[in-house]
């Protein structure tokens, strides 16, 4: 049976005079990947601010695994399992794949200082367990060969999958994903959509998606909810939002 690990109703963000999110809400089953769509400045990524504690929202409440999670500080948020990517790809493109991999790893490791200091056995094996994890990764979205290339050295596609293996390194229940197929090509999108899918058929991870690409939406989606002009419009199944005659007006610009 699943049950929801997200639960956010009325979530409202208000910037000056400008309401960029406006009672939107939102339920995700474990293990679902749910799409959130809507056109241009809809107010989907400022709904992914709040959700990760970038932003406080107005008024609302974000429910995480039953616990009221709003207005906590973002790293408190990560720390309960909510990992994010962003619109804009955020690696440090002059370390090397793995080292990219490694930092997001701070959390599990021995950072005792005497223990690092004097590289106690206990050290040595979080240092070795670290590396053993990030080579699973690396190996898992198919970046081994280039374990030790700075990551700006490759191609966007391939920087998009060490993003998301970088999410896995904190072992993450919800991973957030901010139009990961934005600038992948065809193969590369084809890859995401599998990427995605083995995240959450072989390591329960449930994801929440932010996407403008409507064919990996439609085909990886379990549900889809819409926002336009920050309000909710519709939410349903691919194929209750494919028919929808009010999403398709928005969509044209009509409403
Ligand atoms: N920090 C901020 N201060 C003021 N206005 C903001 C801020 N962040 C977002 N906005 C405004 O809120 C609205 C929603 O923006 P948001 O980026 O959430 O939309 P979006 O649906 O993610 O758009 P896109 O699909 O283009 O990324 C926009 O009008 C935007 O200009």
């Amino acid at each position: 049976m699943s049950r929801p690990i997200l639960e956010v109703s009325g979530l409202t963000m208000r910037f000056g005079g400008l309401l960029a999110v406006n009672g939107v809400a939102l339920t995700v089953q474990e293990k679902q990947v749910v799409s959130m769509i809507g056109p241009n400045g809809a107010g989907k990524t400022t709904v992914f601010n709040c959700l990760t504690g970038f932003y406080q929202p107005t008024s609302g409440s974000i429910v995480l695994d039953g616990e009221a999670i709003q207005g906590l500080p973002g790293h408190k948020i990560a720390h309960k399992g909510v990992v994010r990517t962003f619109q804009n790809v955020r690696l440090f493109k002059d370390m090397t794949a793995v080292e990219n991999l490694l930092v997001a790893q701070h959390r599990h490791l021995n950072t005792n200082f005497f223990a690092g200091l004097f590289k106690t056995p206990n050290y040595r094996k979080s240092e070795r367990a670290a590396m053993e994890h990030a080579a699973y990764w690396l190996d898992k979205v198919n970046l081994t060969e280039f374990a030790n290339r700075p990551a700006g050295t490759l191609a966007y596609g391939q920087q998009r999958r060490l993003e998301i293996a970088r999410c896995m390194m904190t072992r993450p229940r919800l991973l957030m994903l901010d139009e990961p197929a934005a600038g992948l090509n065809p193969r590369e999108t084809e890859d995401l959509k599998q990427l995605i899918g083995m995240l959450r058929d072989e390591y329960n991870v449930t994801v929440l998606l932010i996407e403008h690409d409507m064919k990996l939406v439609m085909s990886i989606s379990d549900h889809i909810v819409v926002i336009n002009q920050g309000t909710p419009l519709a939410d349903g199944t691919p194929e209750q939002i494919r028919g929808n005659p009010e999403v398709i007006k928005a969509y044209l610009g009509e409403a």
